[in-house]
């Protein structure tokens, strides 16, 4: 997206979020956070406290230095709530902004729409319905989602997907989709609206990004239950110690027992936890991808399979049409002519590459001479496509084993050398068609296809990572074979039907695995629903984009990857951060507790090993660190861990090494340096 991009974090959108941050101190929404709640909670307790520190029975001795110690402690919470907010306002802030420019490109569109006398009216496109049917002209914003049932014309979708390129959409195939906001820079579409108002694509677009639709993901949820069961947990412990404080011949004011809580409940994830799901999101967003929920994001963080088309995917994808290879007793030239006619009305790539290779060795035929014949379009089921002549003679080009099975359906055999030839072109990675008239086979085109570079790299990425990658082809299984072992894949099917990958995916999921695929036409749609992530293509049929989680604005089907590695990266920031807030508060609990009872307990100077100026600093100085570590932790949870591709139990170790670690030192460090300044400015007896 070209507004995102440029998005950084500006002034305007900090100064929001500071807004929001008071705001956001409702406790119906702090709530949602119970570890923070708590602290508030606290926070309206020692502010009580703050006018009467008697308020809860009056057994501790007061003096005027127990009010202000209050009221310290009272606004170091009430900045740690705040600072907890902020962390989840700058994260929700980039795509407030976002929003705010998507909104501008659906403001005020106009449509054409058709009567049911088939004139048609001039009308606000917030009144179009889905199944409406609209004519939009050149230079006219498209006032819809819809699919293109007539017409072919170039389309800006810049205000979506940020790329200023133009792409064509047309009725049929694939790419036939359009969204509304773009602009139709060419000739002239009739187009079915697929969506209600307020549902449409940018619709909910604008609520992805603003996060009106964030719902807490099931493992965000499972933190919070345990990051809320750690809570109580230290409820109870630091309620245990007044009493503890009272045998020593102590007692403990209730200030610094809510100081001693807020410092031993995990604080840190507490604030962070929904900025790091906000930041996935967006990442992904970033990459033009758009997730239609945080769950999508953290499964694809999850995936154990990937299954990959090989076409497009893994190689180039324009496959050409190279070489024309006669079999049985016909001549190359007649090979040629027959080709070219079976791809005469053929509009994909296939098709088109073999007309120009036959334009090239001088053979072409005018379509307007063959206006009679039928032309039977390609399927990903037949996998043939071709020509029903007027005469009643058939034409069909298409994949070997298909035509083979044509063949011997009427009768026919096929010509021995046809099996070697195929081989031949297999073995080297290219596509054989064979093309048949009748029951009689012809020869072969060879189509070839390449690689892409850096494929076999990424592949390795992901095996470290410990995902498995399938390559899911309808190819036959030599050429598959041969383009899997180059690219470095770890398994294939070959000759796939649609209902094949949806097979795959079935039983790969009863293993206990979650599978991620990426899919664009029609026929992907089942299988799209039924991955638990599956990525489809803005240029693909409504259909798919309706099925899958996550759409790719690019069209990138290879983006998949790099889903999965902004999933992993979610999961593993999500990790660290629990992990550092968890080492800390253990940390702090030997930093502040032997300082606390020094006063009662003197034979604990062997545990102090801190050497805090006082008991007071000790609390203080605990507190203050506690509420700096958020803002300090904001840039890693916006920005995600750095991540490397390795095995899930290598990362867990690094991050317990490097989080775990690094939390049990850093209070102990951040601490003492604040004692050191609460001690020189004086307020150490406070
Ligand atoms: N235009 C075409 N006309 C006739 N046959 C075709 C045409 N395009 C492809 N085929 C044949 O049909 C097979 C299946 O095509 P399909 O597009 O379903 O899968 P694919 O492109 O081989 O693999 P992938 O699933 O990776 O895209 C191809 O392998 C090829 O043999
Ligand atoms: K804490
Ligand atoms: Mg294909």
């Amino acid at each position: 997206m070209a507004n995102s991009k440029s998005t950084g974090l500006s002034g305007a959108i900090v100064n929001q979020a500071m807004l929001d941050s008071f705001r956001k101190l409702d406790p119906r929404s702090m709530v949602k956070s119970p570890v923070m709640f708590v602290v508030e909670i606290g926070c309206v307790i020692t502010l009580l406290l703050s006018f009467d520190p008697n308020l809860f029975g009056g057994h501790y001795g007061v003096g005027s230095g127990e009010r202000a110690f209050n009221v310290v402690v009272t606004v170091i919470l009430f900045i740690t709530v705040l600072f907890g907010n902020f962390a989840e306002a700058i994260a929700e802030g980039r795509g407030k902004a976002q929003a705010e420019s998507l909104r501008k490109s659906k403001t005020d569109l106009t449509a054409n729409r058709k009567l049911p006398d088939g004139t048609y009216e001039n009308v606000p496109a917030t009144t179009l319905r889905r199944g409406d049917i609209i004519r939009v002209v050149a230079g006219e914003s498209i006032p819809a989602d819809g699919e293109v049932i007539e017409g072919l014309g170039s389309v800006d979708e810049s205000a979506i997907t940020g790329e200023s390129a133009p792409v064509i959409r047309g009725a049929g195939g694939d790419f036939s989709s359009v969204t509304g906001g773009t602009k139709l820079l060419s000739d002239e579409l009739v187009v079915r609206v697929t969506a209600d108002p307020g549902e449409s694509f940018l619709d909910k677009m604008i609520g992805l990004v603003e996060g009106a639709s964030r719902q807490k993901t099931p493992n965000e949820l499972a933190l919070s239950v345990l990051l809320a069961g750690l809570t109580l947990i230290f409820l109870i412990v630091v309620d245990t110690l007044d009493p503890i404080a009272r045998y020593v011949g102590g007692n403990i004011d209730i200030a610094t027992l809510i100081a001693l809580l807020v410092c031993l409940i995990p604080t840190t994830i507490g604030a962070l936890l929904s900025a790091i799901g906000i930041a996935g999101m967006d990442r992904v967003i970033r990459f033009n991808v758009i997730a239609k929920s945080g769950k999508a994001v953290e499964a694809a963080g999850d995936v154990n399979t990937l299954i990959l088309d090989k076409t497009g995917t893994i190689t180039i994808g324009n496959r050409l049409a190279s070489e024309f290879v006669p079999v049985g007793s016909h001549t190359e030239k007649s090979l040629i002519e027959l080709a070219v006619l079976s791809s005469l009305f053929d509009e994909t790539p296939e098709g088109r590459s073999v007309v120009e290779l036959g334009k090239e060795k001088g053979v072409a035929y005018i379509r307007e001479e063959f206006i009679e014949a039928k032309n039977v379009e390609f399927s990903a089921d037949t996998r043939m496509s071709g020509l029903d002549m007027a005469d009643g003679t058939v034409v069909r080009k298409g994949a070997v084993d298909a035509i083979r099975q044509f063949v011997q359906q009427n009768g026919g055999i096929v010509p021995d050398d046809l099996e070697e030839k195929t081989n031949r072109i297999a073995g080297e990675g290219g596509t054989p068609l064979a093309v048949v008239k009748g029951n009689d086979v012809y020869g072969l085109i060879y189509l070839k296809d390449i690689v892409k570079p850096g494929m076999r790299e990424r592949f390795e990425e992901l095996r470290k990572m410990g995902i498995k990658t399938v390559m899911c082809t309808g190819d036959n299984p030599l050429t598959a074979a041969t383009i899997a072992k180059e690219a470095g894949v770890d398994d294939f099917i070959a000759e796939a039907k649609p209902e094949d990958k949806m097979r795959l995916i079935k039983e790969e999921q009863a293993q206990g695995k979650l599978v991620a695929m990426s899919g664009d036409g029609t026929n992907d749609a089942p299988a799209l629903a039924q991955a638990d992530v599956g990525l489809a293509m803005n240029t693909g049929t409504p259909a798919a984009k309706e099925a899958g989680n996550m759409v790719d604005l690019d069209s990138d089907p290879t983006k998949l990857i790099e889903v999965v590695s902004i999933g992993k990266q979610l999961l593993i920031t999500r990790g660290a951060i629990t992990t550092f807030s968890i080492a800390n508060d253990v940390a702090k609990y030997f930093a502040i507790v032997p300082a606390m009872f020094l006063l009662y307990v003197p034979q604990l100077q062997a545990l102090n090993v801190m050497h805090l100026t006082s008991s007071r600093s000790a609390i203080l100085s605990a507190l203050i660190f506690n509420a700096i570590i958020i803002p300090l932790l904001i840039p890693l949870a916006m920005k995600g861990v750095r991540y490397r591709p390795m095995s899930a139990t290598s990362m867990l170790i690094r991050n317990i090494l490097i989080y775990g670690v690094g939390g049990v030192i850093a209070p102990f460090v951040g601490i003492k340096a604040i004692d050191l300044v609460i001690t020189a400015l004086g307020l150490a007896h406070i």
